[in-house]
């Protein structure tokens, strides 16, 4: 008889935390707890969450009558940690050191591995992280910035990449180390990467001014520019941090960060809206195209995914423009859940050995 093994996944965002029980593949409660402001604001730090967030997932399981002494692990969404390879990770202390430090910074998903070793320590089972944004298997050459004090970092939606990649070569019959693929992943923040054989050789960092703007953030900016306004006297440090990340994009131009909003004001008429919207797609076309060189023009498909990729009008000018490169497949919404859930369970299988975070 086949082995079930039944987790508990858990994918902390900014706003919001999602958990999902699941026995083997097969899913059997999926919450998304959503968090206000006031909630949050109580906490100094994003890490100072970890126990209100903690509870409110024991609470919402009790509720729903999930014995978790019935579990066999906990998977959570991994955080800024210093860089790593991609796979699945055991929860040990040092990662655990490095999270409430935030060696690398503040992100919502440094909680994954917290609250999945805390709740998995109690019930002598297991905890894993599964690809987080830190997963860094860029090449030598991708590195170099132009600029010797600043080396170029790998930080994007590893998690959801990886997944749709290995779902793609799955519904292809291929494995993913064979094939090349750029992945654009279209969510508050916007990562676009070649992936080579099974490694992300190039990708922008996401999370810091690099590559297409996005619903919140700024993107690539022109460094003149730039500068003149951080020494214009007008803003503090925290202001600028905050006008590339959180209020920089959509936000900045057009006072939402909402794809959906977006689109409504395009169908009423409203001219810069679309103007604005449009050049969203033309930068991630331009991203596109410029790992389409590092792939050396092998790219087996294109692939689109995250929360703008169900508009499929935004879908449609990107196709217009690097439909030539190769065949474009869209996978909207994303699959973080399941693919916490296979990392754990490719472990617990012995198919794959989980890394030591060191
Ligand atoms: N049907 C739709 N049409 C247009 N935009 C949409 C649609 N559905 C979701 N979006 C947009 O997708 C974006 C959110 O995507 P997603 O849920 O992947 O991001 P996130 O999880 O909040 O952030 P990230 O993916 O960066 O971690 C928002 O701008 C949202 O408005
Ligand atoms: C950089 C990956 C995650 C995010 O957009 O916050």
């Amino acid at each position: 008889m086949t082995q079930v093994y039944r987790l508990l996944v858990i994918n902390p965002g900014s706003t919001s935390t999602k958990i999902a029980i699941f026995d083997n593949e097969k899913l059997v409660l999926e919450e998304t707890l959503r968090h206000s402001c006031e909630e949050l604001e109580k906490h100094t730090t994003i890490f100072d969450q970890y126990e209100f967030r903690k509870n409110i997932i024991l609470e919402i399981l009790n509720e729903k009558g999930i014995n978790i002494t019935k579990l066999n692990a906990v998977v959570g969404r991994g955080g800024l940690l210093k860089p790593i390879q991609g796979g699945t990770y055991r929860v040990n202390e040092k990662m655990l050191d490095d999270l409430k430090k935030g060696v690398l910074g503040e992100h919502a998903s440094n909680l994954g591995g917290v609250i999945a070793n805390e709740i998995a320590s109690q019930l002598n089972i297991p905890s894993f992280i599964v690809d987080p944004v830190v997963v860094d298997e860029m090449e030598d050459i991708a590195r170099v910035s132009g600029m010797p004090e600043i080396e170029r970092k790998s930080i994007f939606h590893a998690l959801n990449q990886k997944a749709v990649a290995r779902r793609f070569a799955k519904e292809k019959r291929k494995r993913y180390e064979d094939i090349n693929l750029i992945i654009a992943h279209l969510g508050g923040g916007i990562s676009v990467g070649a992936h080579r054989k099974g490694k992300v050789i190039d990708v922008n960092n996401a999370l810091d001014g690099e590559g297409p703007f996005s619903p919140e953030r700024s993107g690539g900016l022109p460094v003149g520019d730039l500068m003149k306004l951080c020494y214009s006297g007008k803003y503090t440090l925290d202001e600028i941090k905050k006008k590339i990340k959180g209020n920089g994009g959509l936000v900045a131009y057009l006072g939402t960060n909402d794809g959906r909003k977006v689109s409504s004001m395009i169908e009423a008429g409203d001219q810069r809206a679309k103007l604005v919207y449009e050049a969203m797609a033309y930068q991630i076309s331009k991203e596109i195209g410029s790992l389409s060189t590092v792939l050396e023009g092998e790219v087996d498909a294109i692939i689109l995914t995250g929360g703008i990729a169900y508009d499929k009008e935004f879908v449609s000018w990107i196709k217009e423009r690097v439909e030539f490169i190769s065949e474009v497949i869209v996978y909207p919404g994303e699959d973080e859940l399941i693919a916490l859930t296979e990392g754990g369970l490719r472990v617990l299988r012995g198919e794959e050995e989980a890394k030591e975070y060191l």
